[in-house]
Formats: C-alpha cells, structure tokens, sequence
C-alpha cells in the first residue's frame, strides 16, 4: 500500500518506518525542517532503541521517504496517518490545533479518494471535525476519516508496534475498514473494529486505566509505609491473579510523559463537556500529582532537614527509562525544590541530560554516574535506567560522603541494602536505617 504519514514524533515515525518494513511504500512529512534534513540522513530526531537501524534500512531500500511536502507525500497515498501532537490546554483539555492545521492542509490538496486515519490521542468527536473541515476544502473529491488510535510505549517502541496486542479501527464505510484491516493483518488478528467515537475513547479509557492502577498501588505503597508491609510484595502477590495482572503495579513516584498526564486530564474535560463529573480519574491524577514529591520527604527525613549545601546527586532525569523524553518527567519537579533549600544538585542519565538542561534551570550534569556522585551526601533514584540497577555498591561506597540512597523506583532489595549497610528509604516499603 502507500501510505502517507503526516508527523514524525514517536507515532508517526515508528508507525511510518514499521509501515515501510512491513513492504509499504510510506512517506512521512513534518513541517520541522530540521527533523526531515535529519531524518533524510538516517538519523533520528528521537531516541529510540533499534530506530536508526530501520530508518536506514527502509530508506536504503527505496520504501521509505521523508519530506516538508505535505502535497506531494499525499499525491500516491491510499491511506493518510495523521500523527501530529494534541498537548494539554492549561484547561486541561486536548490541544487540538495541530490536528485541525493538518486537516486543513489535507482538505486543500485532496485531488482523489483516500482514507484520512486520526493515530492522534483525541477527544471523542474529533473524528466529525475532522471530517467538517475537510469537506469545506474538499468540493466533490469523496474521502473516509477513520481512527486507529496508537498504543505504542516509548522505548520499545518498535517491538510494540510490530506485536501489537491488538489494533483498534473506528470508521464509517466498508471501504475504509477492508483497507485498514489489510493494512493490519500483518500486525495482529486481535482487531477491534468500532465506529469512530468508540475508537477514540478506547484510547482514553485504556491510558486511564492503567494510571489507575499506577495510582491505586502507589496508595497501597503508603499504606504499606504506614503498616510496615512491603508493597513489592503485595503487588507480586495480587499480580498472580489473572484478573489483576502483573503490569503496572510497579509502586514508586508514579506515572510522567508525554500521554498519562494529558490524557488523564483530557478524559476529565472530555466527561465534564458531556456533563460527567469523573471521580475516580481525578483522584488518580492528584495521587499521581503529590506521589513524585515522596522522594523529597524521605531524603529531608535523612539528613535531618538540612539540605543546604549538601551534594545530592540524581540518577535518572527521562521519565522512564529508554528514553529521552522530558516530558512531564518528575525530575522536572523534585530538582527545583531541592536546588531552593540550597542542595548542589548534580544530575547523571544515560541519554536525557540535553533535554533535561532545556527545561530544568541551572542543572549540572555529568557525562559518568561516578561523577554524580563523587562525595556526595545522599544519591536520589528517579529513573530505573538497568545501568542504575547494575551499580557496584561496593564501589558506590568509597565514591560517596554518605551511603545515603532515596529510591523513587525500589530497584534494589532491602536485604541487599541491609547487607551493604546503605541507608536506604524506598517506595512502600521499611527503610534500612544505619545502626
Ligand atoms: N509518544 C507516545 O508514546 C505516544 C503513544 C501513543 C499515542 N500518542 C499520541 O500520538 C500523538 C503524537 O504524539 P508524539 O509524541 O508522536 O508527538 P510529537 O509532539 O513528538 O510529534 C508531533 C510531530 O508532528 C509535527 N507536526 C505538527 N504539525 C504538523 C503539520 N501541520 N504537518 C506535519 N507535521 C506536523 C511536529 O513538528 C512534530 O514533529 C499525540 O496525540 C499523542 O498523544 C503518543
Ligand atoms: O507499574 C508502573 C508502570 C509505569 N509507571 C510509570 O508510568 C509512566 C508511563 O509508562 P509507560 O506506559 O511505560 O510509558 P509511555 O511511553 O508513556 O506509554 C503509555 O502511553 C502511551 C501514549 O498514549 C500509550 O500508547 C502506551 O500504551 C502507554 O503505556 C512512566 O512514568 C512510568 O515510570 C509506573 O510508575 N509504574
């Protein structure tokens, strides 16, 4: 097939460069002209592990394009992917802007059928605008909006694309679902197949559920705390019942990037405009809101609440690890409060230091985690990079100038930590003291 796909953030480059593996000839148009000079080198404007390799590959081979020609990518194409971004309104809701230019630009040049699919996160009725505005510029060309909402993850990326659990196709002809479900069969034979306004709040409702699960066992965790349980635990044993499920019970200082956040609050705006007061994902989001700020708590708790001029060294800066993404990262948050109280705060990530220095002022960072935390006072875990996991404590003891370590992400065992007499306050379980 031919495919055009308008935005090479994470969605439309990974969608477009898997598209193009799978034997489509795809095209991919941003109006960023450094990222398409960049992408048209082979290199990629986003970290993501294995991405190069199938950018060359596709390029090298003749499938895959890239241009700022938005007429010219859509001249060919069946089908149209639009992947642009839809950021959080300070209200809260969806940010459709990006979506309503491109539609414009679609409309403007449409000369022959095609199906405009939205891989966006929008607001149920998107799919209608959409569709609206087009049809404004479009005069007597016939054409399909549909909505195939995206599940991928950042950081495998790739591998969620191509193993998709299942592919979600909301339309409004036979036509547009055929195409689409061929497009697919590759992919997986879980395929959804809705209508338009079912499929976009697939989306949300899935995004939503799963910060509430992060959430609900960071409630736990404190709970925990309070009781002296051991929140791994708890979640290992609830995790067995295949009811629950294992996933996304990982306790720590809860969910940032680029999707929870905003889509949490776009769901609430989206049930409120229906007259809906959302309860429970409005809770979900304040837990989530105070949970990254734990990690100060516990690090003021162990040096006696005097950080001024002490060296607290932060490994991990992304929100999640395998990324460089800084968006709605907790560090954003904890780094300030703690350079106010007058820390000298030195920062480590193996990949997000650049992003991380664009928006969090004044941030010192180091190339190594041995530097970091070369006599430092306490180490503060924010991100649970393997390279952290795989410290030497050993040789984090003799680097330090107190075996302090407050872990956001409980990726050691306490048991080791006792052993290696560290003191060390996590999420949701007892903090080793030193004796
Ligand atoms: N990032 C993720 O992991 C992820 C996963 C699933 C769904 N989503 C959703 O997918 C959408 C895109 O997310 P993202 O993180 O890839 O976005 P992004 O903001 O990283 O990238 C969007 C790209 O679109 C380009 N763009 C904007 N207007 C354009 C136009 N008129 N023509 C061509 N290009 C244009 C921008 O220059 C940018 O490169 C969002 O709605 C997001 O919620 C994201
Ligand atoms: O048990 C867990 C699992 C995740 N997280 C946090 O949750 C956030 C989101 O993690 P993850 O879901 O792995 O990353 P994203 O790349 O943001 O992917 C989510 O958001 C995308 C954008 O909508 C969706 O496509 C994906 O399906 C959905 O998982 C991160 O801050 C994680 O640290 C936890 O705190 N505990």
């Amino acid at each position: 097939m031919d495919i055009c796909v308008v935005g090479t953030g994470y969605v439309g480059l990974v969608s477009g460069v898997c598209f193009s593996d799978l034997g489509n000839r795809v095209t991919c148009v941003d109006v960023d002209e450094s990222k398409i000079k960049k992408l048209l080198e082979g290199k990629s404007p986003i970290y993501e592990p294995g991405i190069e390799d199938f950018i060359q590959k596709n390029l090298n081979e003749g499938r895959l394009f890239f241009t700022t020609d938005l007429k010219k990518a859509m001249e060919s194409a069946q089908i149209i992917l639009i992947a642009v971004g839809t950021p959080r309104k300070q209200n809260g809701e969806a940010d459709l802007t990006y979506i309503e230019n491109v539609a414009e630009s679609i409309g403007q040049n449409l000369q022959d059928y095609k199906i405009i699919v939205t891989k966006s996160t929008v607001p149920v009725g998107t799919g209608k605008i959409i569709k609206e505005i087009i049809s404004r510029h479009a005069g007597d060309v016939k054409f399909d909006v549909a909505s195939n909402p995206e599940f991928l993850r950042e950081g495998s990326a790739i591998y969620d694309t191509l193993n998709m659990e299942r592919a979600v196709i909301g339309v409004e002809s036979e036509k547009a679902a055929n195409l689409l479900k061929e497009l697919h069969k590759p992919l997986t034979s879980n395929i959804v197949l809705t209508d338009i306004e079912t499929a976009e709040m697939i989306k949300y409702a899935s995004n939503a559920f799963l910060a509430t699960k992060i959430s609900f066992i960071n409630e736990i965790a404190n709970v925990c705390e309070l009781l002296g349980a051991d929140v791994t635990k708890v979640a290992e044993g609830m995790g067995y019942d295949k009811r629950i499920g294992n996933a996304f019970l990982q306790a720590g200082i809860g969910y940032g990037g680029s999707c929870f956040p905003k889509d949490t609050s776009a769901l609430v705006a989206i049930a409120e405009q229906a007259g809906y007061d959302f309860r429970i994902v409005k809770d979900v989001e304040q837990v989530n809101k105070e949970q990254r700020f734990k990690v100060v708590d516990k690090l003021k708790v162990a040096l006696k609440n005097d950080l001024k001029g002490k060296k607290i060294s932060i490994l991990g800066l992304a929100f999640k690890p395998n990324t460089d993404d800084m968006r709605d990262a907790p560090s954003v948050d904890v780094i300030p409060i703690l350079q106010n109280e007058g820390a000298e705060v030195v920062a480590y990530d193996p990949v997000a230091s650049e992003n991380a220095q664009k928006v969090i002022p004044n941030l010192q960072v180091t190339d190594t985690m041995q530097e970091a935390i070369l006599n430092s006072d306490a180490i503060v875990i924010l991100t649970e990079w393997n390279e952290f996991k795989e410290m030497d404590l050993t040789e984090v003891a003799r680097l330090v100038k107190q075996k302090i370590i407050i872990d956001g992400r409980n990726i050691f065992s306490i048991e080791k930590m006792e052993y290696m007499k560290f003191y060390y306050a996590s999420i949701g379980r007892k903090t080793v003291s030193f004796n």
